[in-house]
């Protein structure tokens, strides 16, 4: 059987390619940015006040002079003024201009200012002090958001900043949740003794909602004709489906022979790993389908290892580098295939982070994922896990 790592590097081969779209500025959060950004001035753009007070001439200063007249006031927003007497200062505030002839400011709590003179009333002073220099930070022309950013709160910033209104970002696929079994009853219906209420489509939901992906909601019944017309309608109007139940080995398991007589290419069915085992992963022209195990904690796992790596990089960002949490305590597991253990993560004062097993009862138990905040996966190859060793972790949203 095909192993995690072979499954997640097919699921990769088969990143959809997605368009751009324009959004504005204000609706860019979180978003994929699809062009690059550069500065179109210096950053800063001239040389800048950073303290409230004073500005001078630092050879006046060094030739031993305490008390300056004040000239004048240079304020955030005007432009640039010029001071024109030596034995002089101009008052200035942070984010104004620096004045022309001067190159020293100092800062309004070490001067005393009486009667129009200043005068310095601390000992240490250096040339330049207090000025953030023109062009310190970037340069013109410099690229300052390359394509693949992800559009948080200090990119928005550096956006804004460059005159960006608008911003080229990948646009969302249309991704369509489908539910699957007769078991299973709306959330607003009261369940017979033999059905359950349908949670992992709003699982999934919810989670893709952490991506932007608002994506829509849908349920079919254990009916081969049934789920062949609803499949085939929503995968002409999506780009990608997420189907949850009927890809094992039960008589009303439908969902693999019905996607391969849609003309939905497998390109794997079943995955060495507990659990999750009987994932499917197929693709048509443009199209992408997940087939992911009924099991509540299945689905869960399935969605975070294979699904939102998938997106993430569809979407046209870097795949994110494995992160690794320490075993708080020993675990055995025998079987030969990868075991992904829910676990609780605390951040140690010493800098660790340590991941502590929630065993539960199974793949159906999804109450025990309340407390979790990743899966950790253990190699297929061994049996025994020791309390300190690291293994990666693929973290959750509760
Ligand atoms: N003979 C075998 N039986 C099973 C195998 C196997 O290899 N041989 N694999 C087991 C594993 S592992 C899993 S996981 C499940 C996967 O089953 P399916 O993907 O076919 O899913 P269903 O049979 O439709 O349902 C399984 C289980 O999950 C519940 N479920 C399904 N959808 C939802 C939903 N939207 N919300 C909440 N719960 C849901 C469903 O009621 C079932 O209890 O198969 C094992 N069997
Ligand atoms: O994916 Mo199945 O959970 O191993 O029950
Ligand atoms: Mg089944």
């Amino acid at each position: 059987m095909l192993s995690v790592a072979d499954a997640f590097a097919i699921t990769q081969q088969h990143r959809l390619t997605l368009p751009t779209e324009t959004v504005s500025l204000t609706n860019a959060s979180g978003r994929v940015l699809r062009e690059a950004v550069h500065a179109d001035r210096d950053f800063p753009p001239f040389d800048r006040v950073a303290m409230d007070g004073i500005a001078i001439r630092f050879a006046d200063y060094e030739a031993g002079q305490q008390t300056f007249r004040v000239a004048g006031m240079q304020r955030a927003g005007q432009p640039q003024q010029t001071l024109n007497d030596s034995n002089a200062c101009l008052e200035v505030m942070t984010g104004a201009m620096l004045p022309i002839a001067t190159d020293t400011v100092i800062r309004y709590e070490d001067v005393t200012i009486t009667d129009g003179q200043a005068t310095i009333t601390i000992e240490d002073i250096q040339t330049g002090q207090h000025i953030h220099p023109r062009a310190t930070d970037r340069r013109a022309g410099n690229e300052l958001l390359p394509i693949g950013t992800l559009l948080g709160p200090s990119a928005i910033a550096v956006a804004a900043s460059v005159g960006q209104t608008t911003l080229t970002v990948t646009a969302l696929p249309r991704v369509a949740l489908i539910s699957t079994g007769d078991e299973l009853v709306d959330v607003a219906d009261t369940p017979l003794p033999y059905q359950i209420r349908r949670s992992n489509t709003y699982m999934l939901r919810a989670a893709l909602a952490s991506l932007g992906i608002e994506a829509t909601l849908h349920h079919i019944i254990d009916d081969e004709a049934v789920l062949a017309n609803r499949l085939a309608i929503l995968l002409a109007d999506n780009e990608i489906l997420i189907l949850s139940g009927g890809v094992s080995a039960g008589k009303a398991d439908f969902v693999p022979s019905v996607l391969a007589q849609l003309g939905v290419q497998k390109q794997f069915h079943k995955v060495d790993q507990r659990p999750g085992k009987p994932i499917w992963f197929g693709t048509a022209s443009d199209k992408t389908v997940f087939a992911l195990p009924g099991n509540p904690v299945s689905t869960v796992l399935c969605m975070y290892r294979y699904v939102m790596p998938y997106l993430q990089t569809s979407l046209g960002l870097a795949p994110t580098p494995t992160r690794y949490a320490q075993l708080s305590e020993s675990v055995v597991f025998k079987p030969n295939v990868t075991y992904f253990l829910s676990v609780h993560l605390t951040s140690e004062p010493d800098g660790r982070m340590l991941a502590h097993p929630l065993p539960g009862s199974g793949s159906a138990d999804f109450a025990n994922l309340l407390a979790a905040d990743a899966f950790m996966e253990f190699p297929a190859e061994r049996s025994e896990f020791g309390a300190g060793e690291a293994f990666p972790v693929w973290e959750t949203l509760r």
